[in-house]
């Protein structure tokens, strides 16, 4: 994936279709869209009524002839018409606007590291059916990296960890491009997923998915995990709303399971690298980025497993399109990337 700055400056903007959250940013603007990608549909009529937050409050409470939808998974868009309704309708005004400025825009989308031609082809359908005529393909890895302000120019090893709501990506960068990376199927997702399976297996309480963010919450704070945490859910053998009072260590340890496979794939990028760069990254350390980077736990135990220093970027949810952002308004130099993008 190799593509010019120069093509990229004269995008007009650019967005993160992630799994969990769709991003936009507008050139000369900033963040426009920081939204669930989520769709709510009507069966009966086929008209979407609700999109972002909105649809995604919709989950697990719509009547039979609502269904809940996410067109992107894994980073890949598996439904491109529905992206591109959903897209239309969560710009509304600001797009049309943008796009009566510049007639013949192009768009700048973000796509992962190994993405194969066919979910490069779906970003790019994605947004050419949403009126831009041409559409630059940029490595989330590199976009993230450059968003959390690494000096990935540099003759040296910076390792970032991109932990997102499907999947995470590990990756190794120096002099602008990347050494080595590593996928697990590992994110938000996952570790909700053991949330909920640990308290249906120790409190035989099935919690609505919906509640294990604030519950992510409160352990993060360690004042409010001494208190302890009450959750509603329904009881398994009964059907029932019924209440239980959480034992953090043993939600703690639910946690801290799925997140072991990150270790793995960090061991494996560790492996594929020169040992010079492996050098360089006892001092620099591990930079955590993607919504999922303030889990509760995670910088502790990347931190106690490899014994290097694990920083989290401000705001890691947006990095990937704030990069992109910077990439479109110039403010990336050209030597900066200059194998990774011509
Ligand atoms: N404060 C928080 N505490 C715990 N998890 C959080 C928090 N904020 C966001 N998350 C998790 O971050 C994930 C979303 O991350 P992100 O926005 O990077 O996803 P994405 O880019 O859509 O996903 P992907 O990269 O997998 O396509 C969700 O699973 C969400 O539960």
């Amino acid at each position: 994936m190799s593509i010019s700055l120069e093509r990229l400056r004269r995008c007009s903007i650019a967005v993160d279709l992630g799994a969990s959250r769709t991003r936009v940013y507008l050139k000369r603007t900033g963040l426009i869209v920081d939204e669930p990608t989520v769709a709510a549909v009507n069966t009966r009529t086929g008209a979407v009524i609700a999109v972002g937050a909105f649809a995604e409050r919709m989950t697990g409470r719509t009547p039979d002839h609502i269904r809940v939808v996410r067109p992107v998974a894994g980073g890949t868009v598996v439904d491109i018409a529905m992206a591109q309704r959903m897209l239309r309708l969560l710009l509304g005004n600001k797009l049309r606007r943008a796009w009566r400025r510049k007639p013949l825009p192009s768009a700048a989308v973000c796509v992962p590291h190994d993405a194969d031609p066919l979910a490069q082809r779906a970003a790019m359908e994605t947004l050419a059916g949403l009126g831009a005529k041409r559409v630059e393909l940029v490595d989330t890895l590199i976009a993230t990296a450059v968003g959390c302000g690494l000096p990935v120019e540099r003759p040296e090893a910076t390792m970032i960890v991109v932990c997102g709501a499907a999947t995470t990506h590990v990756a190794v960068l120096s002099l602008g491009s990347i050494v080595a990376a590593e996928r697990v199927p590992v994110g938000g997702e996952t570790v909700d997923h053991a949330v909920i399976q640990h308290l249906r297996n120790a409190h035989a309480l099935m919690l609505p998915t919906q509640a294990v963010r604030p519950l992510h919450l409160v352990l993060g704070d360690t004042a409010l995990a001494s208190l302890g945490a009450e959750v509603h859910g329904r009881d398994v053998a009964t059907g029932l709303a019924r209440s239980v009072q959480i034992d953090v260590e043993g939600v703690r340890n639910a946690i801290r399971t799925p997140l072991t496979g990150i270790l793995d794939a960090i061991s494996a990028v560790l492996r594929r690298c020169p040992p010079d760069l492996v050098a360089d990254l006892a001092d620099r350390g591990i930079m955590l980025a993607g919504g999922s980077a303030v889990l509760p736990g995670l910088d502790t135990l990347l931190r106690e497993a490899t014994g290097v220093p694990v920083n989290i970027a401000d705001n890691p949810g947006v990095c990937a399109v704030e990069g992109l952002g910077a990439m479109l308004e110039g403010k990336v130099q050209p030597h900066v990337l200059s194998s990774a993008i011509t």
